[in-house]
């Protein structure tokens, strides 16, 4: 396809010079019998021949517990950790042999990378993980990322890799995320419940009207479309396309950057979010919520200004300083969220009060603002 017949809306794809490709377990696994060499094999031609054209390509990879499960003849997903943990540390070797020995036919390096939800949410192994990426991609290695299974608990766990995706696509400022899955596309229902669904094709992935639609996984994946939604508008932060769609579909990676109309792309709206506000913006885990008043509300929309603890009417949850905490407004409609400088106790205290009130109420004062702007995303 030449440039002058791409479809409309899908030059972002077209011009992309940094790819996150994500590959879902739906896709990768084979309904469940093993790691599908031959799609996979496909796949890493596609990639290669990304590189070829100097395109910087980082795979995220489902698969670990998949394959693990095929390798260890269990025949249904187990439910204990322990036993998940096992299947993703025996499945993740042969992810990684199956695609180290596919890029080697087209002497392309692979490197492993394990992340966990720490490791993007701790500011320092955050830039350490960001500047590995970006030393591999510039030896032109292709990475291939997944969760560390092995090691994480359900509460510290991204869970699906279509977040892990969209992270890693802020953390190297990707110009384009493309999650293959084992539909078409976004519909506008499942189209595994639903015969007359409708494929999207386009949209914008701040419209609300998209979460809606989409509905939860098949048997082997985690996320569902609900979480690439969510994982599209995580790109949109940092400026990212999204493309959502079949890996069954003959070329589709060369053929999206190509700029034709395949699955549904979700374009960014707005201008991309400075990193530090992103990777505020990334953070999964909340320890508390803080409900604002009316005037607060406005000034951290309008303004971008500091939360102080004048405009703060209830606090909920435990947390220290340092924490991640969520602002609502008195609906409950989430408003913000970032770092607090008061720990839950002291918080409480200083509901209401005007700043130069915090020595007298506590006896020190750590800072005027319960989150100082630096701190603070508006969502
Ligand atoms: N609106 C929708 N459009 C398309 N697929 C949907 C929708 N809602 C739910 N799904 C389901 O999401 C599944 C893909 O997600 P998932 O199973 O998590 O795959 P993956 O492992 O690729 O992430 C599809 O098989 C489909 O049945
Ligand atoms: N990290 C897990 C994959 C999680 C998962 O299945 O995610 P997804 O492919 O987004 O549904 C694994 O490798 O088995």
């Amino acid at each position: 396809m030449t440039v002058k017949e791409q479809a409309p809306g899908r030059e972002a794809l077209a011009g992309a010079r940094r790819v996150v490709v994500k590959i879902g377990s739906a896709l990768l696994t084979n309904d469940g019998r093993g790691l599908d060499e031959a799609a996979i094999g496909g796949w890493v031609d596609q990639i290669a021949e990304l590189h070829r054209r100097g395109i910087e390509v980082v795979l995220v990879s489902s698969g670990a517990v998949a394959a693990g499960m095929v390798r260890l003849g269990w025949q249904a997903r187990p439910s204990a950790v322990h036993e998940l943990q096992a299947a993703a540390a025996v499945g993740q070797n042969g992810l990684t042999e199956c695609y180290e020995g596919h890029f080697g036919r087209h002497e392309l390096l692979t490197a492993q990378i394990l992340l966990t939800h720490d490791d993007l949410s701790n500011r320092k192994r955050y830039l350490n993980a960001r500047s590995a990426l970006r030393t591999l991609v510039g030896l032109r290695v292709v990475p291939v990322i997944n969760e560390n299974d092995t090691v994480v608990t359900d509460e510290i766990r991204f869970g699906d890799n279509d977040t892990l995706g969209a992270l890693v696509a802020n953390l190297l400022e990707a110009d384009a995320l493309v999650i293959l899955t084992d539909q078409e596309g976004l519909f506008d229902a499942d189209p595994r419940h639903d015969p007359e669904a409708r494929l999207i094709q386009e949209g914008r992935a701040d419209d609300p009207r998209l979460a809606g639609m989409a509905g939860d996984g098949g048997a082997l994946g985690r996320g569902g479309m609900i979480t690439k939604v969510r994982a599209a508008q995580l790109a949109a932060r940092s400026g990212a396309v999204t493309a959502i769609a079949s890996g069954r579909q003959p070329e589709v990676l060369t053929r999206l950057v190509a700029g034709e109309r395949l699955g549904t792309l979700l374009r960014p709206e707005q201008a991309p979010m400075a990193a530090r506000k992103r990777w505020l913006a990334g953070q999964l885990q909340v320890r508390g919520h803080l409900t604002l008043d009316a005037g607060a509300v406005k000034v951290l929309r309008s303004r971008g200004s500091s939360l102080l603890p004048v405009g703060v009417k209830a606090i909920s949850g435990t947390f220290v300083r340092g924490d991640m905490v969520v602002c609502v407004d008195e609906a409950g409609e989430r408003v913000a969220k970032g770092l607090v400088n008061y720990g839950a106790d002291e918080a409480r205290q200083l509901l209401g009060q005007p700043s130069h009130q915090i020595e007298a109420i506590l006896g020190y004062m750590e800072a005027p603002e319960l989150i100082h702007r630096d701190n603070l995303v508006v969502l």
